[in-house]
């Protein structure tokens, strides 16, 4: 972890104006209501520790992917309500995070109050990592804190390029709790070590896995991805998700994990359906034997034993992208079977970190949340700190 940054402990923020860039871009109903609150729980501690110390807090995100100014589904007001809740106490809310009308709320902030920024991206600017639009948000506070882990990866106005207007700039307790928990998977991992991937496609994961490979010594490939590593094999996979152009990907990869003496454990069984929908006619299949008309949407009962097995194994276990269609009760077996085997390999003593909002979705769906090491908050960030890439959230924190 970079210790040239300060350390949010050694910082006071008494009568001070901490402008905290979070991520709440939770996923919200169509009524609007938040339904999974992790994002704005997991930002807590630094709030509370902002207003505990006497400070005022000024609240910046994104929500969605808005595509050309303010559109009202991707408003935050629509999370103010939850975020009074989970702070205990009132939130301001400012209709535009620049401008006027957000300068005079922010002016007017007592210690103890809370101010929330409207949608950052309602700014291409924002995106753009425009210095203008950066300097105006900056006017806002006094001190920078950079808490948003899972945004930690884009080089945008609010998370990279704001920081070289501020003195004081931070990381918040998430992001110091998520770089610690990476840590112990990027630095010397106790071993084993096996990462799982999993999730609809390759070419989302590509680098990751390709990465991995010099890391770990066993990597579980499942879920969708997994046929277009049945098809590269000369198998046949019906209608199952497929990336056609990664068939020589796939090839290269698994001689790059002979020649590395990688473990690699692919799907022998797979649990197959007439259809994408929870009530089609099912069945069961060897891996690569999938008769036109269906398609592979679970990971089968021979491949769940064989994954538990090595994942009871292991000391070290990274999750990421879950084994079939964990939202359909029909197809949720194998990624219950892999989130128990986590469980089991944690209470054994072994590290279980996480990752990807889907693998996060399904490990709470189990109710298995507490009984992991870690969930992480980020999906994409935290795949990409696993690369190896410098995350410019939190570089732009260095002095
Ligand atoms: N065999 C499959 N066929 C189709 N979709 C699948 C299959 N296995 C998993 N999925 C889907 O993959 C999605 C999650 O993928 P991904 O976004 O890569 O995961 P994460 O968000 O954890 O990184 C889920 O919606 C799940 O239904
Ligand atoms: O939800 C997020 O990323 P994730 O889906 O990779 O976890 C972050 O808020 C980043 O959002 P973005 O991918 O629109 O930049």
């Amino acid at each position: 972890m970079n210790l040239r940054i300060k350390n949010i402990d050694n910082l006071s923020f008494e009568g001070k104006k901490a402008l905290v860039r979070v991520d709440f871009n939770v996923p919200l109903d169509g009524e609007f209501q938040v339904t999974d609150d992790t994002r704005i729980q997991a930002a807590l501690p630094t709030i509370n520790k902002i207003l505990n110390d006497g400070g005022a807090a000024i609240l910046m995100s994104h929500l969605g992917r808005p595509k050309s100014g303010p559109e009202d589904k991707f408003s935050l007001k629509h999370i103010v309500l939850e975020l009074e809740k989970a702070l205990g106490r009132p939130v301001k809310f400012a209709p535009d995070c620049i401008g006027q009308e957000a300068e005079l709320l922010a002016e007017s902030l007592k210690p103890g109050e809370v101010l929330l920024l409207e949608n950052l991206r309602f700014y291409k600017e924002e995106e753009k990592g425009d210095v203008e639009f950066a300097e105006k948000l900056s006017k806002l506070g006094d001190i920078y804190v950079n808490d948003a882990f899972g945004t930690a990866h884009r080089a945008h106005a609010s998370t990279s390029v704001i920081a070289q207007f501020f003195n004081d700039k931070v990381c918040g307790y998430l992001m110091l709790s998520e770089l610690k928990n990476a840590e112990k998977v990027l630095g010397k991992p106790e071993r084993p070590y096996t990462a799982i991937m999993g999730g609809a496609k390759i070419s989302d994961k590509i680098l990751i896995i390709e990465k991995l490979l010099d890391n770990v010594d066993n990597l579980i490939i499942g879920g969708g991805m997994s046929y277009t590593f049945a098809k590269a094999q000369g198998g046949t996979v019906g209608d199952s998700l497929l990336e056609a152009d990664k068939l020589d990907f796939v090839l290269e990869l698994m001689a790059k994990a002979r020649k590395k003496g990688v473990n690699l454990l692919l799907p022998v069984d797979t649990v197959i359906s007439k259809a994408f929908a929870n009530d089609a006619e099912q069945g069961l299949a060897v891996s690569g034997e999938i008769p036109d008309g269906w398609m592979g949407l679970d990971i089968g009962p021979e491949t769940r034993k064989l994954f538990a097995e090595t994942i009871l194994n292991s000391k070290t276990i990274l999750w990421n992208g879950p084994m079939g269609v964990f939202e359909m009760e029909s197809f949720d077996k194998g990624t219950k079977a892999v989130a128990e085997a986590l469980v089991e390999a944690t209470k054994a003593g072994s590290y279980s970190l996480i990752g990807g909002g889907d693998s996060a979705a399904a490990i709470n769906k189990f109710g298995f949340g507490g009984d992991v090491s870690f969930v992480s908050t980020g999906g994409g960030a935290l795949l990409e700190h696993m690369e190896g890439k410098v995350l410019p959230g939190v570089a732009a924190l260095e002095p």
